[in-house]
């Protein structure tokens, strides 16, 4: 069990990054930790299904999908190649579908919402960057930990 976030704000203070966006836990696994890979992209889900079919050796992929639930960016096929993977988690800024499926998955997941539209798939977006909401930042690199109190990030020399 990763350490918890209540405990990692009781040691670093407002050193560290804490997320004020109220994303919903999606997956089967309630808590998780690992580096932060980040993907920036609205309505467009190709670069998170590149992403997450890369080895993902216990890193947890951010997504910044600008806040909306109009579209889902990950849905069973894709949550699935994640775990198939070694992905620790998938936290996302936006929206999920199969949600009745993705709770079955021995993966952490964190979303806005859920909805059954599908999103475009022209690979528009960015990766690698760092990604920014709920007064977070999120560096490429950054330990990030959730759990059912929220999600924050260490700062870039601080250790879990
Ligand atoms: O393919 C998509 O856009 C998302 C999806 O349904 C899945 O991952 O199963």
């Amino acid at each position: 069990m990763p350490t918890s976030t209540a405990d990692l704000y009781d040691r670093y203070g407002d050193d560290l990054g804490s997320c004020d966006t109220q994303l919903r836990q999606y997956g089967a696994v309630a808590a998780f930790a690992g580096p932060a890979v980040t993907v920036r992209c609205f309505e467009d889900n190709a670069l998170v299904k590149a992403v997450l079919a890369e080895p993902g050796a216990g890193r947890v992929l951010v997504v910044d999908g600008g806040g909306s639930v109009h579209t889902a960016l990950m849905g069973d096929l894709i949550a699935g190649s994640a775990v198939a993977n070694g992905w620790a988690g998938v936290i996302i800024n936006g929206a999920v579908r199969d949600v009745a499926a993705l709770r079955t998955l021995p993966i952490g997941i964190k979303a806005l919402g859920a909805n059954p539209r599908k999103s475009a798939k022209t690979g528009a977006g960015e990766r690698d960057v760092p990604v920014s909401f709920g007064n977070c930042v999120f560096h490429p690199g950054a330990q990030v930990h959730s759990d059912d109190d929220g999600i924050v990030v260490l700062p870039m020399d601080g250790q879990a």
